[in-house]
């Protein structure tokens, strides 16, 4: 027996859209190949009609046999008709096939378009893992309910009500024996259908669920090995290829009911409508022809039936994709957000302030809820120099770049950049203005060149030399076989490595800004001395905050903004801040005690 099935613990159960807005999601990817739909359906209706009138034309070359008469004109029909469905079949099948794909392939740009605009909020409750899995596999599930299953479903319903009123201009007794049967079947497959939805939803979560663990589990495949959890993961991870296989399981037992039901019913049609018509033909209230004919459309009904049960099941699967596409299409993008779009944009060299950044009374919140990770920050980052800023762990450090990136945006408050507020920006002027590292995964895939020119594509090869040299990595990428060319992946490189790539590329891109969000790891002297030299070469030229956790880069700093709890504890250098701040003393003994050899006197004889 299979447990009752409850949502992947680490992820949200997809909201169940109606089924009403599913069809409409459906619909947008089909609706710009609206016209080969179309074509598609007029094919399908042509094959139809040529199966429809197969039987009647059979008939009349059966009477014709046996009165007979010149079997030429009919025969030739006949033939007509069955190379004329052939080929429809064969063009609708090519025409529909490459309409799929191209819809598959539509739904994942647009996927990928709308991931990459979406706020970074928007994304922080999903895993990357999850997200691939949905590019990946979900589209595949709505290539049929797009195309061939619309297709089908027509022609299917199409196909039956023909049938049966041309089996109600045949026989209405015979007519009415095959409704009964037809009525039944399709009471059966309606009951069984929300089943089958219900298990391939659940099935597709799991999938959605396991990629989700599966990246994240890889990419901290160190630390998971070092605490010996690999057999712990396995069983987390087959955890939900085994829930998701039962639920697939439970979809299949119930196509394989809706199936034997169709094909059963169709049997047992046919064996009424045998015994009714002999019965009927003995008493001579019909003719032999007529009911070989009744027959043949009694066998073509299987089609339209099938037709609209296969077809049935492909858009069920497909409207339980929609509804996890569909959580993608309705992520809030950067765009959306209230304030994001400047009414034009800010002329370079408008600049005519001293400060290059200000944040007046800044308040954030991440929920309505949460406390104030922000509450009232004030503060302005001159033109010219280096702000690092210090704080304790959730003081708000991370917040305020990302508030100064347009990440976040404040719901009270105002930041100024060269003295005009954030909403007279575009975020393209405002994000080319700024070099941004981050602490974690400064590097993105590619080579050490696609790296370093990451920002700046037009950067000559002299241009990140240069800034190879300048954090001393130069010897480092010359020594490597393919140099410039390598191909960088996580473990290509040492955390020091991957933090100095990182800020040569911010130095190729000679941004005015430059937003340094250190490394926590401890970074070797060279590193240390390497990042120094970054910062120190750029903070002549431009204004660099860093968000400091070395000790060499809060002491070097100009200016330094102590948070804490959200707020502004205390601006200063280091020397008055030492003397007049004790929590700022208790932050540079801990940083003196992570990197004792770097203490320098300035610090110990303050
Ligand atoms: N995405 C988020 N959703 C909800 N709360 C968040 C989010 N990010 C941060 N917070 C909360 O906001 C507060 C400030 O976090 P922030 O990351 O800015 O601190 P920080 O000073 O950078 O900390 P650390 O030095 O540990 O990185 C913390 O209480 C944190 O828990």
């Amino acid at each position: 027996m299979s447990a009752p099935y409850s949502p992947p613990a680490e992820d949200r159960p997809t909201p169940d859209l109606p089924t009403r807005d599913k069809v409409r999601l459906l619909w947008n990817y089909a609706r710009p190949h609206k016209r080969i739909l179309i074509v598609g359906l007029l094919l399908g209706l042509l094959g139809t009609a040529a199966e429809l009138v197969t039987p009647l034309v059979t008939k009349q070359v059966l009477d014709g046999l046996e009165v007979d008469a010149s079997l030429r004109g009919p025969v030739t029909l006949l033939a007509v008709l069955l190379v004329a469905g052939a080929v429809i079949g064969l063009v609708q099948a090519i025409l529909l096939g490459t309409l799929a794909e191209r819809i598959i392939l539509a739904a994942r740009t647009g996927m990928v378009r709308h991931l990459l605009r979406t706020k970074v909020t928007e994304l922080g409750t999903r895993s990357a893992g999850e997200m691939v899995t949905r590019v990946t596999s979900d589209t595949m599930l709505i290539r049929e309910a797009t195309t061939s299953s619309i297709v089908n479903a027509v022609n299917g319903a199409v196909g039956l009500v023909g049938a049966l009123v041309l089996m109600a201009y045949l026989d209405l007794v015979l007519l009415a024996t095959t409704l009964g049967v037809i009525v039944l079947v399709g009471i059966l497959a309606a009951l069984l259908m929300p089943r089958l939805a219900k298990a391939q939803q659940e099935a597709q979560e799991e999938i959605g669920a396991l990629g989700g663990r599966l990246e994240g589990v890889l990419r901290a495949l160190r630390t998971v090995k070092a605490a010996r959890a690999e057999a712990r993961e396995t069983r987390r991870i087959s955890g939900h290829a085994e829930r998701s296989a039962e639920r697939s399981i439970r979809a299949v037992r119930i196509e394989a009911w809706a199936w034997t039901i169709t094909g059963g019913g169709i049997n047992l049609a046919i064996m009424l409508i045998l015994g009714v018509g002999a019965y009927r033909v003995a008493a001579g209230d019909m003719t032999v022809t007529t009911l070989v004919a009744f027959l043949l459309y009694a066998f073509q009904l299987m089609m339209p039936v099938m037709l609209l049960t296969m077809s049935m099941t492909a858009i069920q699967s497909g409207l339980a994709a929609a509804a996890r596409i569909g959580e993608i299409d309705a992520m809030l993008t950067e765009q959306d957000a209230p304030g994001a779009t400047a009414a034009a944009a800010v002329p370079r060299g408008a600049a005519t302030t001293t400060t290059t950044l200000e944040l007046r009374d800044v308040r954030f919140r991440y929920s309505p809820e949460s406390a104030p990770a922000l509450d009232g920050v004030s503060l302005s980052i001159p033109r010219h120099g280096h702000t690092a800023i210090v704080g304790p762990s959730g003081a708000g450090k991370t917040t305020v770049f990302s508030l100064l990136l347009k990440f976040l945006q404040p719901q009270q408050g105002e930041i100024l950049l060269d003295g005009r507020p954030f909403a007279d920006w575009t975020l393209a002027d405002l994000r080319s203005r700024i070099a941004y590292v981050e602490q974690d995964t400064p590097l993105v895939p590619g080579t050490l060149r696609e790296n370093l020119g990451y920002a700046n594509p037009g950067a000559t090869d002299d241009d990140l030399w240069a800034a190879l040299g300048t954090v001393r990595l130069a010897d480092r990428v010359r020594g490597l076989e393919r140099g410039l060319d390598t191909e960088l992946s996580p473990t290509t490189m040492s955390g020091g490595e991957r933090q100095r790539v990182a800020l040569a590329r911010a130095l190729v891109r000679d941004a005015e800004l430059l937003l340094l969000d250190e490394a926590t790891a401890q970074l070797d002297g060279l590193s240390e001395a390497a990042v120094a030299e970054g910062i120190r070469r750029q903070a002549a030229t431009g204004a660099v905050v860093t968000i400091a956790h070395r000790l060499s880069t809060v002491i070097d700093a100009d200016q330094i903004v102590l948070l804490e709890a959200g707020r502004v504890r205390a601006v200063g250098t280091h020397e008055e801040l030492l003397g007049a701040d004790e929590l700022y003393r208790e932050l540079v003994a801990a940083l003196r005690i992570a990197t004792p050899d770097r203490a320098p006197d300035a610090v110990t004889t303050a």
